[in-house]
């Protein structure tokens, strides 16, 4: 899916002349800025270089609301969660685009709401629709763990909800693990009960004021590299139809990411310490690969 970033339309007589929406055919044209007369300083060449037309699931133009762009990304993967599977949303693009305004919005009003909020409350509307429908039980645990600075380091952002006191930050418990069936996990990070949608509203709020990126001492490089993953858990279960008092149940999870904006930063864990952290081409390859079921992820 693709949002355009709002900042755009301001741009109006450019954007306009290189990029042309169509959120209908759910695809988007891109004209050379050299030959459309959209750069003007630029001389024009002589051979014109084709239009490239890019096709998406969905194509949010620039005034799309939050509440649209929620509707066309939540609302499938929340059914899809509820039902057992595992699913994730997340932003990508470069910097100062609009992915934290998109993954987690304001709260100064309800429509400036983002992703995360929202399928929070989506998600707990429908697990009590599910309750009063089949008498399933629900039960629900929120985890979020920051990804932040140059090297990568892993920090439990409610370690402070979970122990009720101030830590240095560091925890020293959240760490990846290579699970040979479900891949890396990450271990040891706090898993809070949320049994209202406020609760998890709460430890989201306690989340995203702990982000390195919140804190006075952090720099742009921090800023930049700050990466919260943050999931809701949901365990249910219900009686066997069998009436031999048996249960079935399991766990699924929705992962729901803000990723930083990782451009030109060095980080020492990859490619031998010089390596840039991993930039948005090779975020878009490790995802590319991970859609096509590739053996090989290219992400170390
Ligand atoms: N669609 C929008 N409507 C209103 N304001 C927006 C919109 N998109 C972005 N903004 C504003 O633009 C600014 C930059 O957005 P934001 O911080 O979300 O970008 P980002 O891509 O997450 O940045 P970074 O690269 O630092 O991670 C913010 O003040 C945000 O509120």
């Amino acid at each position: 899916m693709l949002r355009i970033c709002s900042t755009l339309a301001r741009d109006t007589s450019e954007s306009s002349s290189f990029l042309k929406v169509d959120p209908r055919k759910k695809q988007i044209t891109l004209y050379d800025p050299l030959t459309c007369g959209g750069l003007n300083a630029f001389p024009k060449r002589g051979n014109q270089v084709p239009p490239k037309m890019f096709a998406f699931d969905a194509v949010f133009p620039q005034d799309a609301s939050q509440a649209e762009v929620c509707a066309g990304t939540v609302a499938e993967v929340i059914q899809s969660v509820v039902n057992g599977a595992d699913g994730c949303v997340f932003c990508f693009g470069h910097a100062k685009l609009g992915k934290s305004y998109t993954m987690i919005g304001k709260d100064d009003s309800m429509q400036n709401l983002g992703i995360i909020p929202c399928a929070i409350s989506w998600l707990f509307k429908l697990i009590n629709e599910r309750k009063e429908k089949t008498g399933a039980r629900f039960s629900v645990r929120i985890s979020a763990v920051e990804v932040w600075g140059k090297e990568e380091n892993l920090r439990d952002l409610l370690s402070e909800v979970a122990t009720g006191s101030l830590q240095d930050g560091q925890s020293p418990g959240v760490y990846l693990c290579e699970d040979p069936i479900c891949g890396t996990q990450l271990q040891n990070q706090s898993e809070l009960r949320a049994p209202t949608a406020e609760k998890a509203a709460f430890f989201l709020d306690a989340a995203i004021a702990s982000r390195r990126g919140n804190q006075q001492d952090c720099d742009e490089d921090d800023l930049r590299n700050s990466h919260m993953l943050f999931t809701l858990h949901i365990y249910q279960y219900r009686m066997e139809k069998s009436g031999k008092g048996g249960m079935s149940g399991g766990r699924s999870r929705l992962h729901l990411i803000d990723l930083g904006s990782c451009v030109k930063a060095l980080s020492k864990n990859r490619e031998g310490g010089s390596g840039l952290c991993l930039s948005l081409s090779a975020l878009g390859n490790v995802i590319l690969a991970l859609v096509n079921g590739s053996k090989h992820i290219p992400y170390k």
